[in-house]
């Protein structure tokens, strides 16, 4: 089975969105992309896109997305107040193997004012390519922050080594 992926974008990210959408929607890789906006001339702040996003994965209904805004950092950081969903930018080529790879983040973000257009599609590419391991060392670790998310905020312990 393929891929599900939703995209997602503020108007400082729209025209890397709709770009990197025409390369999902053409992937083989992918099954289904599922575009929780912005549209063209819509101007939805960040924090309400990212979460769109997280919550899309998070109910089952995607298993990553690629979202895009001016850094890539605010629609990451919107994404993350979801529970379970991990996500950050990553704007090179190792990041964002690790991002999968060591992380098992489920959302990929980038910066329309940070990088070009022709690195973002390239990353998106290699990202399709990346899994995650259950068995490595790495699952281990992610693990643990499944476990910081759920203890209390104000637990002083570390959760067990
Ligand atoms: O990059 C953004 C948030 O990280 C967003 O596209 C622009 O946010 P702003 O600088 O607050 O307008």
């Amino acid at each position: 089975m393929g891929l599900r992926i939703v995209v997602g974008s503020d108007d400082a990210g729209f025209d890397y969105k709709e770009a990197l959408k025409r390369d999902l929607e053409a992937d083989e890789r992918v099954d289904e992309v599922i575009d929780v906006g912005v549209g063209a001339d819509e101007h939805t702040a960040y924090p309400h896109v990212g979460v769109a996003a997280g919550r899309t994965i998070a109910e089952g209904r995607a298993d990553r997305a690629l979202l895009v805004c001016g850094t890539g950092i605010g629609v990451a950081m919107a994404a993350s107040t979801v529970p379970g969903i991990r996500a950050s930018v990553a704007h090179d080529s190792f990041s964002v193997e690790r991002l999968v790879k060591s992380n098992n983040a489920q959302v990929l973000t980038f910066g329309q004012r940070v990088i070009g257009l022709e690195l973002a599609r390239k990353l998106a590419q290699e990202w399709l390519g990346h899994g995650f391991d259950e068995s490595s060392a790495s699952a281990q670790k992610v693990a643990l922050l499944s476990e910081y998310e759920a203890a209390p905020a104000t637990e002083s312990e570390p959760v067990g080594r």
